[in-house]
């Protein structure tokens, strides 16, 4: 999966310097930050009405799933490209998460705030 995360933004990196009429990539970061966020936000909006047609739905309703959220993490990948981030610092961060129990870290934060 790292691999194919790795080769993508070897992609969108070449891109931000692409033509914006025969890149749609390269078209994103010609518009901006709140038309990437526009794509990030819609897509997120149709990842979960897709989720929900997947709960009691068939195998296309499945595979819709798994389009819209492929379609999610690539605008996700290119808000963090426009913003000089990637997905090395996501995975990290969840490789640190390793062996964290969600309950416990929520606990502790609290903790920390009182
Ligand atoms: N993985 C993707 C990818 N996933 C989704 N999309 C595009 O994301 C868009 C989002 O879907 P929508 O239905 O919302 O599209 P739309 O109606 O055309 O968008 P708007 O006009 O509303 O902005 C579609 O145009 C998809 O083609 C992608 N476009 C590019 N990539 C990757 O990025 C690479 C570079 O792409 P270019 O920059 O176009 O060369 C490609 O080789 C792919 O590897």
């Amino acid at each position: 999966m790292s691999d194919t995360l790795d080769r993508l933004h070897a992609v969108l990196e070449q891109r931000r310097e692409a033509d914006p009429d025969s890149s749609y990539v390269a078209a994103l970061h010609h518009r901006g930050l709140n038309k990437i966020l526009e794509k990030v936000g819609e897509e997120a909006t149709e990842t979960l009405l897709a989720a929900k047609d997947a709960e009691h739905g068939d195998e296309a309703a499945q595979q819709a799933l798994i389009a819209e959220t492929a379609d999610l993490w690539f605008h996700s990948l290119v808000m963090l490209s426009h913003l000089g981030l990637d997905h090395r610092m996501v995975l990290d961060e969840l490789a640190r998460r390793f062996g964290v129990s969600g309950h416990d870290e929520k606990a502790a934060r609290e903790q920390q705030q009182q």
